[in-house]
């Protein structure tokens, strides 16, 4: 589980989150939205230990991360499977190169288990064919795609942390990289996806938080979302009706 209790950050003079407090199961499938800006990224890093709050405490399963060393959080980390947003790859290594890095830096695989575990990931995450392809060779969907098998490669997480997956992806490719998360959640690990797309929300998610001036302006479900009368939510579902989608 992970725990937020009245956690507080800012950069500098700017406060980003304020006073958040939450809970979130490993199984659970959530989607964080907000507009530009409102801190959901900030919120992803927290969890990682990559930045430290100012004030509250963090609590993943079942420990405090607050003031853990680099050192100590590296555990906490391998409990998560990372995907940044626009999934930056090297653009100097092939497709392989590119989810063998970590492999290579992080374990002390031989090369043919590498090679083994480098098809095995790409092949869950439908590219194996692109294995040595450039990523400037690949489109979006296979860019992220890619970018999903690498943050797979060092941990069995116990829940994924997407980061924007679909944006700047077409509708389908979009789509597919739903259904791909969607795919990688079964068997009861839990996600949470960062995103200010509502479609790709409840395409994936079943609980849904709302970010405003770094506090949570909403926490329920999807029913409520669709039935929400928070102005800036219902600016986020009129997405809905310009994108035709009825039944998502
Ligand atoms: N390293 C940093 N130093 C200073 N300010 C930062 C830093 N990183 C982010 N910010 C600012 O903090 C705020 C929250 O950033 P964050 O990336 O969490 O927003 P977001 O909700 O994920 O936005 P987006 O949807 O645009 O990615 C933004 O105003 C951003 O400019």
């Amino acid at each position: 589980m992970i725990v937020f209790d009245d956690v507080c950050f800012s950069y500098g003079q700017r406060q980003i989150i304020n006073n958040l407090s939450f809970a979130i199961n490993f199984d659970e499938k959530v989607a964080i939205l907000g507009g530009s800006g409102e801190g959901k990224t900030t919120i992803l890093k927290l969890i990682m230990g990559l930045i430290k709050p100012d004030s509250g405490r963090i609590i993943i399963d079942g420990e405090d991360i607050t003031d853990k060393t680099e050192e100590e959080m590296r555990s906490v980390r391998m409990k998560f499977s990372l995907v940044f947003q626009e999934g930056a790859l090297f653009d100097s290594l092939s497709v392989k190169e590119n989810v063998a890095f970590c492999l290579r830096e992080y374990t002390k695989m031989s090369e043919e288990e590498i090679d083994r575990k480098v098809r095995e990931l790409l092949r869950v995450v439908g590219v194996e064919h692109a294995m040595e392809l450039m990523p400037e060779q690949l489109s979006g969907g296979m860019h992220r795609r890619v970018s999903i098998a690498r943050s797979l490669s060092v941990c069995d997480p116990k829940m994924f942390l997407y980061d924007e997956p679909t944006s700047g992806l077409d509708p389908v490719n979009a789509e597919n990289i739903c259904k791909l998360i969607l795919e990688l959640s079964k068997g009861g690990k839990g996600f949470i996806i960062v995103t200010h797309k509502v479609v790709d929300a409840l395409r994936v998610a079943d609980r849904f938080m709302f970010l405003k001036d770094g506090e949570l302006a909403f926490d329920d479900d999807r029913e409520k979302l669709l039935h929400s009368n928070i102005p800036d939510i219902q600016v986020f579902l009129s997405e809905l009706n310009y994108t035709g989608v009825k039944n998502v």
